[in-house]
């Protein structure tokens, strides 16, 4: 079976399923998974690993079967480097990866752990051409894995769930939703004229920047307001909001494109802070 469309044998097969790790998406839950056990506490490396990879093949199956529903069946893209045999069997690769890793969490966590895990997996499988048809699955999908990422990552070391880490993935859900916002205004004229139902879509790229902003500075007044009022969450990581408030106000009046591209990086720097911050506790 050709798995790749544009050239043959293996090596050109493993390039083609290689291209569908996208590292700008990937990195995200991976680390926010290792951020998760890290909150916890004690770290067991081998539960923190089988959990990240389940994060990545929640995302790579999304990344799949975005691009497999984009070109093979909507043919809104004007290439893909998987033929649909590669696709289907990178999806089934992806998906017992993904099973394997979530057995593996609930044998040795137990079902908790596998039950917040499995829905990252269900979110990046329907991304399309499910929840990309409404504003609110296509903007929230990858922001909700997120969280999840966190939730998840926290549980399987500490078999519960507590108010910091709730707390915080409503942090990384509101802050990940407002910059997906900005990222789907580039897309305007396109996605309105395959009627693909984004928030500037829906409510015009001004509004769309607003609802955007509010979300942000939503925020980062929650890290503030968490670091200030929850004892596991150290005072010192107030700082990702500094950090973070920084890039929001230089992208502030960016187009979308350059506002994207200082946001996520906006966002890494506020994932560091906040490890940082929980690493050292330093006043803590
Ligand atoms: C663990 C975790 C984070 C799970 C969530 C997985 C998930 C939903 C990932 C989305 C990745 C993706 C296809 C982005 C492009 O979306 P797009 O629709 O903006 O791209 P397009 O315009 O190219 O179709």
């Amino acid at each position: 079976m050709a798995v790749a469309r544009h050239e043959s044998g293996p090596v050109a097969a493993g390039r083609a399923l290689a291209s569908q790790v996208h590292p700008v998406f990937m990195l995200p839950p991976l680390a926010t998974s290792l951020f998760g056990a890290l909150l916890a506490g004690e770290v067991t490396v081998a539960v923190a690993a089988l959990h990240a990879a389940a994060m990545f093949f929640a995302v790579y199956t999304a990344h799949v079967k975005d691009g497999y529903v984009d070109f093979h069946v909507r043919g809104e893209d004007d290439d893909h480097p998987l033929t649909v045999g590669g696709c289907r069997g990178a999806l089934v690769g992806a998906g017992v990866g993904f099973l394997t890793c979530t057995v593996g969490l609930w044998l040795f966590v137990g079902p908790g752990a596998a039950l917040l895990t499995l829905p990252t997996w269900v979110i990046g499988y329907t991304h399309a051409p499910q929840l990309d048809l409404n504003p609110v699955g296509a903007t929230m999908g990858y922001p909700t894995g997120i969280a999840l990422a966190l939730l998840g990552g926290y549980y399987a070391q500490a078999s519960a769930l507590s108010p910091r880490v709730l707390g915080l993935a409503a942090v990384f859900l509101a802050l990940l939703t407002g910059i997906k916002i900005i990222d789907d205004e580039k897309d305007y004229d396109y996605d309105r004229s395959i009627d693909k139902r984004t928030v500037a879509v829906v409510l015009g790229p001004r509004r769309a920047r607003q609802l955007a902003r509010s979300l942000l500075v939503a925020a980062m007044v929650g890290v503030v307001g968490l670091a200030f009022t929850l004892p596991g969450v150290p005072p010192t990581a107030a700082g990702a909001a500094v950090v973070f408030g920084v890039v929001a106000a230089v992208a502030h009046r960016a187009e979308s494109e350059l506002a994207t591209k200082l946001l996520i990086r906006g966002s890494y720097l506020f994932l560091a802070v906040l490890v940082a911050a929980v690493w050292f506790r330093p006043l803590g």
